[in-house]
């Protein structure tokens, strides 16, 4: 077939595809209806995660399976827009990696809110001035994000959903390797890049800010100074790229979570992770004993950290990740044997456990 023949049978197409898209996004628009009525939440992890699976198993390619889901993000955004205008808040400013694992998350059709710092995330959802909220909680190098776990002693809002974002950063100065005398950037990612720094600027001095974004704002007005970042928030502020994929190991991850007022429903064929905080006794095998409720029903423990009580010095509070979803009986089981002896167990939420 030649050129135009095959462009005419593509605009044919788009005019299917188009119809079709715009019956779904009714659809969408009706199903927000009865939501409301309902007052139930018009976000839902789980179904989603179950119409990306779905489409998984009737895919036959060409397109993949990632391409299903990326395309299938905005499809989705574009149809809860039209259900409920929805606001998304997450830690600021504007091109943290948190930013992109939102928009990861929620796509282009959703409003978002940056918040100066993890609390502000939390707060704005508690008060209703944003519907969910996205927050760093750990990554594959640095490991756990400690004021993200510590809101949650405090906080009654549940866990709706993970994202897992592969970290690149970049080295953001409007110099040359030579010429930085300082280095800014959070905490966490300067942990992630310490090796490098130590082999590539053994003699800048460190220095911690508020956030990646932050740290290319002080670039920008810093000669001597360099940012670890990402290379979008070098285009945002126009501070060059001096070198890239610094992190000291090729799969540097993060996990972040998006926070609601409710958790995720139970939905067939999807599977499922649950959050606990839990204490336990100052006694010879209080812990093993909290933790063979669920292995004794076959539950796989994923994640165990623990994090001082906050209350006492030298006193600690367990934050666990179990593979099921509370509303299965054996999940809620294992919950009931905890509350009998553990002095505190707070259910965070059950969410899908999709990478
Ligand atoms: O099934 C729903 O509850 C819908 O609102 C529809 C839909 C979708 O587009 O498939 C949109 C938003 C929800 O997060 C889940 C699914």
């Amino acid at each position: 077939m030649d050129l135009d023949t095959l462009r005419k049978k593509i605009d044919e197409i788009d005019q299917e595809v188009l119809k079709l898209l715009n019956e779904r996004v009714r659809t969408a628009a009706q199903i927000g209806h009865v939501k409301r009525l309902e007052g139930s939440p018009i976000y839902v992890a789980s179904r989603e995660e179950q119409v990306l699976r779905k489409l998984g198993a009737l895919n036959q390619g060409p397109l993949s399976d990632e391409a299903i889901r990326a395309i299938y993000r905005e499809i989705m955004s574009a149809a809860i827009a039209l259900e409920k205008p929805m606001r998304i808040a997450y830690l600021g400013p504007e091109a943290t990696y948190t930013h992109q694992a939102a928009l990861k998350k929620f796509g282009a059709s959703i409003d978002y809110i940056a918040a100066p710092a993890i609390p502000d995330v939390f707060h704005l959802v508690a008060k209703g001035d944003a519907d969910h909220g996205v927050i760093p909680i750990e990554n594959s190098t640095e490991g756990a994000v400690s004021h993200s776990m510590d809101m949650f002693f405090e906080s009654d809002l549940k866990i709706c959903a993970q994202i897992f974002t592969p970290i690149s950063h970049s080295l953001i100065s409007l110099s040359q390797p030579n010429e930085i005398e300082r280095v800014y950037s959070k905490d966490q990612a300067i942990g992630q890049c310490r090796n490098w720094l130590h082999a590539h600027l053994p003699n800048a001095s460190i220095h911690t800010c508020d956030s990646t974004t932050k740290a290319v704002q002080i670039a920008k007005d810093d000669p001597k100074a360099a940012a670890i970042a990402s290379i979008l928030a070098s285009d945002l502020y126009g501070v060059p790229v001096v070198a890239e994929g610094i992190q000291d190991r090729l799969d540097n991850t993060t996990r972040f979570l998006v926070i609601g007022k409710e958790s995720s429903g139970f939905a067939k064929g999807v599977e499922f992770k649950t959050s606990f905080l839990i204490s336990v006794d100052h006694k010879v095998g209080a812990l093993e004993k909290a933790l063979g409720v669920f292995s004794s029903r076959g539950l796989n423990l994923s994640k165990i950290e623990s994090r001082p009580s906050g209350k006492t010095a030298w006193e600690y509070c367990f934050f666990l990740d179990v593979l099921g979803h509370f509303e299965e009986e054996t999940v809620a089981a294992a919950v009931e044997d905890l509350k009998a002896f553990c002095p505190f167990v707070k259910w965070l939420g059950s969410y899908p456990n999709a990478k």
